[in-house]
């Protein structure tokens, strides 16, 4: 049995949800809201009531409609009219004997077809009057109602006869009954303008199209009506009597006179010539097509979000449909905006459509992960990352184990330094990572790998808890990786672990003798005490942990360091975690592959296969791969492949990344939107100078983009300025100042722009220039070396500083900014470059020289000299 939510009900009786649920619930069928479901013999109530709602209204209005109401009907109405008067033309004697030779059979199936018309007849509801059926089915059955044949003309022959349509003779029906008593024409002009009311009503509303009204009645109309009606697909002969109904849209015909609605004046018969103009062109005569609504399916299918505009075009239905049902639904949505699969289900089942789920779209930048099964998991050894604050004893710790465990157990000892190494104890291998425990923890998990099952803690028993203890507290609890506290040093005088455990107890390390589950131990590294207790606890935890691995399987592992051997090529320190590495297999590690061609172990072996948690040495990749990337053992195809598509990908990121505001890029950034706040650091030699520039240049905002000062202070461009305008996307500008040596280079990596000046104006018109796009820079600063000032000799007519080249070079021909303590003191030639008694044209980097400055005297020690000279630069296409 077919079911029907309420909202689809109030919709084909062009009512509200709620009246729909009010009728049912008078006839005590429950539905609790919009989307409640009813059967068929719901829906037929429904019909039913509005069977009867819609015929007194159309009685009432018949009978209480004046016969001058025409004049007050709406325009399309009137414009109706003459094409009325054409369609009643179609009563034609021929069409009559028709009708009479139908009529016996037709008479009931029209009046019934009448009443299942009205079922759709939005007018019925708007009246509300009080209901009578009987009246409105007798005029009905009027003799002078039209074959079905007629009315089979009518469903795909004129479109244009829309809902809007519908709406306004639903508005005018009672005048055309008038009409329809008066004019026996207009009578059955009625009856075609109704029919395809009907017909588009069906085609529009998919629903009706279910085979409905199961209960016999209902059924028994349909199946009349049906059988009445040839096909809804008109046939030649039906198109020719359509034709002929038209035939007589004859000028003399349409005249005025012809109409049979009365004089309508002007507008009449300019309608009707249009008609006649019409009739003459075939072409023009063809009704344009209706718009063609979208499908609307009863499944989708979607992947895990979706934009709205392709959500909305899915599911068949208009954008600003969904955005509204988003809304109803307290989401606000744009067009292009992604909603989630299960937003999407939610508004497709309000749609009532319902919604599969795709699978996940695969990215080519990833090897898909190897679910191992669980009955081929095996025990691995625990690996385990030493952490603590500086000088607390991290090293000597390692070291002393190391010595201990590896060097007096294993023959041969350890030669070779591998970023990871392995020690015995009861029999038992544990994994140290080798590598700084914050780097364990912040390098490599920012790439998203994990590869330390336990972390020691180290605290100094002198020392105590101190900032590093608690981040590589905070570090170990984030990555849920379990604490073991080395209480360290306890040999030294003051030592105390009671105090070390008050401490760590106020940061949620409870230990276990206080009755909380932190395993504590005092250890002296020095003392070589308490550190084979340690490992014990190392291993005690690594039991509870339950550590496994499938040693079968391709090798799944994590970079733990890697370098470029001018000898051996690229050597990565790699931990192995699943599956068994050997040599030759195929590898691939971010955006490095190639093949493993050597492998050493910790102890400087060559080994052929590494199982899962063993550190070895791999040679054979092409490139150096980044700590924390996963190397991977796949098939040599995939391994290219993927690789080339990780570094595309990389590619874009740094573009996008690079794409940093600069004073020359500002405009066109601002141009494409991709800026609304200019984001400056002001530097300047004196307050004052902050105080004018900040104003100035806060002034200089518009309506596409605001100046926003991030940070403004006094004194050279350090490297901290350079990181805020990195993380801001902020620009610096300097007066009077100069980045120092750790800024220029932060700057260069970071991309950032730094514009010094020396006049105020220059800064504020560089900066307007850029917002307005008219900034076009020419000449562009080229530094070519520093030096320092180490002593400054006073000889007749000149000064000369006994200066270092730090870096670069300086010429004779440069131009040199004198800098005391970041600020630019003077800016000029220089007059002299001396090496020894020599005139020289340049000295190098790592050189003594002698330099004096033409016009300027005050120069002094620790003074820096800046050579640089403008460069004209190409200008960028714009
Ligand atoms: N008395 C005593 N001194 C120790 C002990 N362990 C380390 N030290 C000393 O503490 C100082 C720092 O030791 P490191 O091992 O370098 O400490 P660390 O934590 O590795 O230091 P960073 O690598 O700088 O973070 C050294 O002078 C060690 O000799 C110990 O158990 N007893």
């Amino acid at each position: 049995m077919s079911k029907y939510r309420v909202y689809e009900l109030a919709k084909e009786f062009n009512t509200s949800s709620k009246v729909i649920i009010d009728i049912l619930g008078r006839h005590s069928v429950t539905a609790k809201n919009h989307m409640s479901s009813v059967d068929e013999d719901a829906k037929q109530v429904i019909e039913h009531t509005f069977a009867r709602k819609t015929g007194p209204v159309e009685e009432n209005k018949s009978e209480k409609q004046p016969i001058n109401a025409q004049v007050n009907q709406p325009v399309d109405n009137q414009r109706q009219r003459p094409h009325q008067s054409q369609q009643s033309q179609q009563s034609t004697p021929q069409v009559q004997v028709q009708q009479l030779q139908h009529h016996q059979s037709d008479r009931q199936n029209v009046q019934r077809q009448q009443f299942s018309n009205k079922q759709y007849q939005p007018r019925g509801q708007n009246g509300g009057l009080p209901q009578q059926q009987r009246p409105f089915q007798r005029q009905n059955q009027s003799p002078q109602n039209q074959s079905p044949q007629q009315r089979q003309q009518y469903p795909t022959d004129r479109p244009n006869q829309q809902r809007s349509q519908q709406n306004n003779q639903g508005f005018s029906g009672g005048q055309q009954n008038n009409n329809y008593r008066s004019n026996p024409q207009a009578q059955a002009n009625r009856l075609n303008q109704q029919r395809p009311q009907w017909s588009n009503q069906n085609q529009d509303r998919p629903g009706q199209n279910r085979p409905v009204a199961s209960t016999a009645g209902v059924s028994q109309i349909q199946q009349t009506a049906h059988n009445n009606r040839p096909s809804n697909v008109r046939t030649d002969k039906q198109q020719g009597q359509h034709s002929q109904g038209r035939r007589p849209m004859t000028p003399h015909s349409s005249g005025p006179k012809s109409s049979g609605t009365g004089g309508q004046g002007g507008r009449q018969n300019q309608h009707q010539n249009r008609h006649i103009q019409n009739s003459r062109n075939p072409q023009a005569n063809i009704p344009a097509p209706a718009k063609a609504e979208p499908p609307k399916p009863k499944v989708i299918k979607l992947g895990e979000s979706i934009s709205v505009k392709d959500l909305a075009s899915k599911l068949g239905r208009e954008v600003s449909e969904v955005i509204k049902k988003l809304m109803l639904l307290g989401i606000m949505a744009s067009i292009n905006q992604e909603v989630d699969f299960e937003t999407a289900s939610i508004l497709a089942s309000e749609f009532g459509t319902s919604v599969e789920e795709l699978p996940p779209e695969e990215d080519p930048t990833e090897i898909p992960e190897i679910e191992d099964d669980p009955k081929d998991l095996v025990y691995r050894h625990p690996v385990v990352t030493v952490m603590g604050h500086v000088d607390h004893g991290k090293t000597s710790l390692l070291d002393t184990i190391r010595q201990t465990n590896v060097t007096a157990q294993e023959a041969g000892g350890i030669t070779q330094h591998i970023g990871a190494y392995q020690v015995m104890c009861q029999g038992k291998k544990i994994v140290f990572l080798d590598t700084p425990g914050h780097e364990a923890f912040t390098a490599m998990r920012a790439r998203g790998a994990q590869v330390t099952d336990i972390a020691i803690l180290v605290v100094a028993a002198d020392d105590g808890v101190m900032p590093q203890t608690i981040e590589a507290i905070n570090h170990a609890k984030s990555a849920q990786v379990p604490i073991i506290v080395a209480i360290n040093k306890i040999d030294r005088e003051g030592a105390n672990p009671d105090r070390v455990k008050q401490q760590l107890s106020e940061h949620g390390l409870i230990p276990e003798d206080w009755g909380g589950d932190t395993i504590m131990v005092p250890v002296s590294a020095h003392k070589k005490t308490g550190l084979n207790e340690l490992l014990e606890m190392v291993l005690l935890v690594a039991e509870m942990l339950d550590l496994k691995a499938n040693p079968n399987r391709a090798a799944y592992g994590t970079i733990i360091e890697a370098k470029l051997d001018k000898g051996r090529g690229v050597v990565a320190t790699v931990l192995v975690q699943k599956g068994t590495l050997r040599i030759g297999d195929s590898i691939i590690a971010g955006t490095a592959f190639g093949k493993v061609r050597a492998m050493i172990n910790d102890r400087s072996e060559k080994v052929k296969k590494a199982e899962p948690s063993a550190p070895v040495e791999v040679l054979g990749l092409a490139e150096v791969p980044q700590a924390g990337d996963n190397l991977v053992a796949v098939d040599e195809k995939t391994a290219r492949i993927v690789a080339e598509k990780r570094l595309a990908k990389k590619r874009t990121e740094e573009q996008k990344q690079s794409q940093k505001v600069s004073l020359d890029e500002l405009f066109k950034q601002i141009q494409e939107g991709n800026l609304k706040d200019l984001n400056i650091i002001v530097k300047a030699d004196v307050q004052g100078s902050i105080e004018a520039l900040q104003q100035s240049l806060v002034n200089l905002q518009n309506k596409e983009v605001r100046v926003n000062i991030i940070h403004a202070g006094v004194g050279a461009i350090n490297e901290s300025d350079v990181m805020l305008a990195s993380t801001s996307n902020g620009l610096i500008i300097g007066f009077n100042v100069r980045p120092d040596g750790n800024a220029r280079k932060a700057a260069e990596n970071e991309n950032i722009d730094i514009r010094t000046y020396r006049v105020i104006y220059d800064a504020i018109n560089d900066v307007e220039a850029a917002i307005n796009g008219m900034l076009a820079p020419e000449l562009k600063e080229v530094i070519h070396g520093r030096a320092e000032v180490r002593q400054v000799f006073n000889v007749p007519k000149a000064v000369v500083a006994g200066s270092y080249v730090l870096e670069g070079k300086i010429t004779g021909t440069s131009q040199i900014r004198l800098i005391r303590n970041g600020i630019v003191v003077h800016e000029g030639k220089v007059e002299s470059l001396r090496r020894f008694k020599d005139d020289v044209k340049e000295i190098a980097q790592g050189y003594e020289c002698g330099i004096s400055l033409e016009k300027y005297r005050d120069i002094k020690e620790g003074d820096i000299m800046e050579a640089f000279s403008m460069e004209e630069v190409a200008q960028k296409p714009s």
